[in-house]
């Protein structure tokens, strides 16, 4: 549905997108995800050929994407970053203002933005202004605004930021039940477990480059670590923890203010085994427990930076 490649931005000095390349698929949730500056919202405008760029091709729908592309842009909706509404409309004019640009007949435009105040759930709103409204109100308001006509492809950039956990999980659910009506769904975030909860294949981004691509579990099969685990030690000496380090699928052991950090190689599944050692020497211990890799580890293995600050 999107082919991007070799994309090159500059602004000035600083190379914003370095070569990057992407395909998306039709009726796929896509994930950018990357570290705040890496460059997302640059691609998406880009793609959008809302900025223009120096190097590269966008087909959008099997055709070249450009400014005047008015065909191509009627099938796509967009949802910011920064809430772009108008402060002397209400909800349900602001909606019907932003559907107005693509659906002329009044009649049609009613029923989709009813459809649009219903899916995100204002309907107890549609009357209100912007200013009375909560940042997840908000959000969820600019949502409806480039999603009422319907588009086939949407892209949403950074939608949950600054909102609070019940808009955010509203607003998740709302992009997986467009996308089981068969949109497909451009969604970038620097936030790894909205991304695992929702998309189907990631593209990870660092400095404008993509650095690793895939479904969630094709990224962390791509790195060395496995299983992780945590555990809370009363007393621990020396000497018990070389022994625990040279235990098989082991790769390193950490002891940090009274915790345990021990990371194992992959495919290994080692809880046992450290429960075993901790009981046969009488290693006292409170809270025990494994985690699989994140989408951070797979960051962090491959940049050797978090993928939050
Ligand atoms: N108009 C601009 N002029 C100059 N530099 C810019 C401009 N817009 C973005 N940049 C720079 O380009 C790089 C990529 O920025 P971009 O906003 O695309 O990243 P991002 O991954 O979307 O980050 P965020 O999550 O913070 O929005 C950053 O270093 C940023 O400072």
């Amino acid at each position: 549905m999107i082919h991007v490649k070799n994309l090159v931005k500059r602004y000035g000095e600083l190379v914003a997108l370095d070569h990057l390349s992407l395909d998306v698929r039709e009726g796929e949730i896509f994930g950018l995800l990357g570290p705040n500056g890496s460059g997302k919202s640059t691609a998406i405008n880009c793609i959008l050929s809302l900025l223009s760029f120096d190097k590269g091709e966008v087909e959008i729908f099997g055709k070249t994407m450009a400014p005047d592309a008015y065909d191509l842009k009627r099938k796509i909706g967009v949802v910011m970053q920064n809430v772009a509404v108008f402060e002397e409309l209400t909800v349900y004019e602001n909606i019907d203002y932003f559907c107005g640009l693509y659906i002329r007949n009044r009649e049609e435009r009613r029923h989709l933005v009813e459809e649009a105040i219903h899916f995100v759930e204002l309907d107890d709103f549609r009357k209100f202004y912007p200013k009375k409204l909560s940042g997840g109100l908000l959000r969820r308001l600019n949502i409806a605004c480039g999603i009422a006509h319907k588009p086939k492809l949407i892209f949403l950039d950074e939608p949950t930021v600054a909102v609070d956990p019940q808009s955010r999980n509203k607003i998740l659910e709302g992009i997986e039940r467009l996308n089981e009506q068969g949109v497909t769904i451009v969604y970038t975030s620097h936030y790894m477990e909205e991304v695992e909860q929702i998309c189907s294949r990631i593209v990870i981004m660092d400095k404008g480059r993509v650095i690793a691509s895939g479904t969630k579990e094709e990224l962390k099969a791509m790195i060395t670590l496995g299983e992780k685990i945590t555990v809370e030690v009363f007393s621990i000496n020396e000497e018990q923890l070389s022994q625990l380090r040279t235990l098989p699928g082991i790769v390193s052991v950490e002891h940090i203010d009274r915790q345990l950090y021990i990371k194992s190689g992959k495919g290994s599944n080692n809880l046992e085994i450290v429960l075993d050692f901790l009981k046969k020497r009488q290693i006292g211990f409170g809270r025990i427990y494994s985690e699989l890799p994140t989408l951070n580890d797979v960051f962090l293995e491959i940049t050797g930076k978090q993928l939050r600050d």
